[in-house]
């Protein structure tokens, strides 16, 4: 059982908020998307209103990364979410950030630096390891709770998601307890049930679909995306050497065997494109199946609008759909329509469930709206959807006793 911000006695503590603001960076090293922080605003401006005093903790990018900068500007687009003023301290556990906690009054708000400016942030620890780490040792004296928001990176096993959960009374933040309600419920909605596997995440997707044929919660798998081509192949379609390429490129080469394993047995539930697209004289080109494989340097980008009429025809008898991964490199205009219309086709059934960062931010770009339930997780949505448990979420599970509620 998770305890949730109901359960926790805000008025004058201290609560450290783990948040997933992961974010596309500009080249100014600022943030140029800051929908992941709008996600949050409902936890921390609760927190605030009940008189907590709130440290946020978050990771931005990888190390090496473009995208591995300072949380300054996270810090600034906050305030002026949360309308109200939020400090920026450029030190996570140091006297530094403690003192910029111990200094913080009722409903008052300061951003951490990148969890991951420190090496213990990128490792994966078991939790009781975790709370032995300097992040954890550092912030424990100067925090009364822990509250965890951040969703989207519940499938990492790193100090700030299960090191402190070890040693502070914890709960889960409303972003965290509204995925962990809607992902961890898939199989209570109503048959029939398809799910929608596309984007570049193939091994993933492929385990995704292993366990919801197996467990017979898929009435219907429909691929498309890198996911897509990568069964095109398993199924003996020449797809060229330019989409080949690429999939043994990204290291996805021995999931051709692993899908061809999946169609063996399950092939009657899963339905493969029976055309694609491809870049020709600078314009997007269909070609059936049949008539692959494409010219030379042609790579299947987007699948093409008789896959579109296939897929259309078996979800309209859909009840439930759950979707993850664009359809094609929406990036590209020429290649956004099986995204658009695919994704356009799933908001007329009536449970659309959908997951992923890429996906999430195509939806935005391309305008498709009204789905049930849009997740901030990519990797941690997958996860749920083979029912496999998230470290962060086991965390929460076990952590140690707490104040009761205010009212
Ligand atoms: N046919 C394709 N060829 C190459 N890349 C593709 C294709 N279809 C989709 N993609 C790419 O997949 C990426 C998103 O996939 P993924 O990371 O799995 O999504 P999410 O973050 O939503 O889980 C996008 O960058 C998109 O360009
Ligand atoms: O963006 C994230 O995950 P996602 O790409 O699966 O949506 C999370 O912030 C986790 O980041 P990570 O995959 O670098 O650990």
């Amino acid at each position: 059982m998770i305890a949730t911000l109901d359960d926790l006695d805000v008025e004058g503590t201290t609560v450290g908020v783990r948040v997933d603001v992961n974010s596309p960076i500009d080249d100014d090293d600022t943030l140029a998307d800051d929908a992941r922080l709008r996600a949050h605003v409902d936890t921390l401006s609760e927190l605030l209103e009940r008189g907590g005093q709130v440290a946020v903790l978050a990771h931005q990018g990888r190390p090496g990364g473009d995208d591995f900068v300072s949380l300054a500007s996270h810090a600034d687009r906050l305030s002026t979410l949360l309308d109200q003023p939020v400090d920026y301290v450029d030190a996570t556990f140091s006297e530094a950030a403690r003192e910029a906690v111990r200094d913080l009054s009722n409903g008052g708000c300061v951003v951490l630096e990148n969890t991951r400016f420190y090496s213990e942030e990128y490792m994966e620890f078991d939790p009781e390891r975790a709370a032995r780490t300097h992040l954890v040792e550092g912030l424990e004296p100067v925090l009364d709770a822990y509250v965890n928001d951040a969703f989207a990176a519940a499938h990492r096993s790193q100090p700030s998601l299960v090191g402190l959960p070890s040693v502070l009374p914890s709960y889960a933040g409303r972003v965290m307890e509204s995925e962990l309600d809607v992902l961890g419920s898939i199989e209570e909605t109503d048959a029939p049930r398809v799910y929608v596997l596309g984007g570049a995440k193939v091994s993933d997707s492929i385990d995704v679909a292993w366990s919801v044929l197996e467990k017979g919660l898929a009435d219907h798998v429909l691929t498309a995306g890198v996911v897509g081509n990568v069964f095109l192949i398993a199924d003996g379609v020449d797809l060229g050497d330019a989409s080949s390429d690429f999939i043994y490129d990204q290291g996805y080469w021995d999931e051709i065997d692993r899908a061809a394993d999946l169609l063996d047995a399950y092939g009657d539930r899963i339905a493969l494109p029976r055309d694609v697209a491809v870049a020709r004289d600078d314009d997007r080109h269909e070609l059936g199946v049949n008539a692959l494989p494409p010219g030379d340097g042609e790579a299947a980008m987007d699948i093409g609008d008789s896959t579109l009429d296939y897929y259309r025809r078996i979800l309209a008898d859909a009840e439930t759909v759950i979707l993850n991964g664009p359809a094609g490199v929406f990036e590209d205009e020429r290649f956004q329509t099986g995204t658009r219309e695919l994704y356009g086709a799933a908001t007329d059934i009536p449970t659309s469930i959908v997951g992923g960062g890429d996906t999430a931010a195509a939806l935005r770009t391309l305008g498709v709206e009204g789905f049930s339930h849009v997740s901030t997780g990519g990797g941690a949505a997958l996860r749920m959807l083979t029912a496999e448990s998230l470290p962060a979420v086991t965390a929460l599970e076990n952590a140690p006793q707490r104040p009761a509620a205010d009212d």
